[in-house]
């Protein structure tokens, strides 16, 4: 059930809420939300957010303190260089040095790389601590930062630590969108589209008729995609938090895609990948028969439409396989795939024959 917060200084607000899990707040100038997500008797707040974003940092330190907050700020390095053990670790020893308690909680201001990475802290530290989302991404707002997964990488792979650890609640500003590099709201759409994929159709058909609107960070359309995918990924979260079966739709794409991400030493953008991804992922399913000509065009078509990458470069496919091998979802030797069975029908492909998952990374190669 989704709620309309009414007219709130005259900008209106939604919360969507993930089950009972946590409400997710979606709006325009809506920052001064965050302080209502804590718990109660919180005394302390960690800020943790990238170097670069310490303006919106500071503007989130400045409306907790005004409630009463303490308000410690922590930079950590940009985009994937924060997903590190050795970053939480310098985030373990502030809050060692500052003695926060259980009635402490940390911030997350910024993309998914940073909410992966505070939540992953807030997680473990005193075995966790509350933890609330402020995403500054696209693909934070719609991805990352909902449903509580959170985790750091390691050298063998993507994602290979990490802990579920719900947020006390999130809060999505769309204006903090304006500033967001035209790149990076392609990325965070590859996300929105893998929504309408795998769940919400309109989605695709609200961006195939507007493909540039979807790129502004001011356009109503924007927010709906946003209010949209949000949505369907509560929905998956709220039936199966801990991924024992449902949840794993939302990795459609993911199981290339995060191979891609780390044979490229995380110098392509994670959205970039996932479309990667999701166009090898219709491949599999047209090779095996539960994706027809015009659903495997339709990826190709909309994914391009918004600027985003539809093919990969030949000769890497047993590296890349290789590195599949460690994704969460393989069960043993078996290889596991999230492939549609017609559109908004996500099913298993388990163990595909290596003819067909060479056959698909060659139409991938072009
Ligand atoms: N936990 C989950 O469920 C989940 C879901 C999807 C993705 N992820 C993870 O999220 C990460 C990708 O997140 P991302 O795409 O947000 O990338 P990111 O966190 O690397 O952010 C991209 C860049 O944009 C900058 N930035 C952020 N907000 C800005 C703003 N408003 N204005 C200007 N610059 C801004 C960041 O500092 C960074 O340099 C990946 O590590 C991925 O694995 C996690
Ligand atoms: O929330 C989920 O579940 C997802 O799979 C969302 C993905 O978009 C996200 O990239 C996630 O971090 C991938 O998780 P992983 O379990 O494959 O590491
Ligand atoms: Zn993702």
């Amino acid at each position: 059930m989704t709620a309309h917060d009414g007219e709130d200084g005259g900008r209106a607000a939604l919360t969507i809420p993930v089950g009972s899990l946590h409400d997710v707040v979606v709006g325009r100038g809506v920052l001064d939300r965050v302080a209502g997500m804590l718990p109660p008797g919180v005394a302390r707040v960690m800020v943790v957010h990238p170097q670069g974003l310490e303006t919106y940092a500071r503007t989130v330190a400045d409306l907790l303190a005004a409630t009463g907050l303490t308000v410690h700020l922590a930079a950590v390095e940009e985009a994937e260089a924060a997903k590190d053990v050795h970053v939480a670790a310098r985030l373990w020893a502030v809050l060692g040095e500052l003695a926060f308690t259980r009635t402490d909680a940390v911030v997350a201001v910024g993309g998914g790389t940073v909410t992966d990475l505070a939540g992953f802290v807030a997680a473990t530290w005193l075995r966790g601590v509350s933890v609330v989302h402020v995403p500054t991404t696209l693909l934070a707002m719609v991805d990352a930062a909902v449903g509580g997964k959170t985790g750091i990488n390691t050298a063998e792979g993507k994602n290979l630590v990490g802990a579920f650890h719900t947020p006390a609640g999130v809060v999505c500003d769309l204006d903090v969108l304006r500033t967001l590099p035209h790149a990076d709201v392609v990325a965070g759409l590859a996300e929105v589209l893998k929504c309408g994929f795998i769940a919400d159709p309109r989605i695709l058909e609200l961006v195939e008729a507007d493909p540039g609107a979807a790129t502004r960070w001011d356009a109503p359309v924007l927010a709906e995609l946003v209010e949209r995918a949000v949505r369907v990924k509560a929905e998956v979260v709220a039936a199966d938090l801990r991924e024992s079966f449902l949840r794993e739709i939302l990795n459609y794409g993911h199981t290339l895609g995060h191979a891609v991400e780390q044979l490229e030493g995380y110098r392509r953008r994670h959205g970039e990948a996932v479309a990667i991804g999701m166009v090898f992922a219709a491949e599999l399913g047209h090779a095996t028969g539960t994706v027809d000509d015009a659903l495997l065009a339709r990826h190709r078509s909309v994914l391009a439409a918004v600027g985003l990458p539809t093919t990969y470069a030949p000769g890497r496919f047993d590296d890349l396989l290789a590195v599949m091998a460690r994704d969460k979802k393989s069960r043993g030797a078996t290889l596991r795939f999230v492939v549609l069975d017609g559109l908004a029908n996500p099913v298993r492909l388990e163990g595909p024959d290596d003819r067909v998952l060479r056959g698909a990374y060659a139409a991938l190669t072009g």
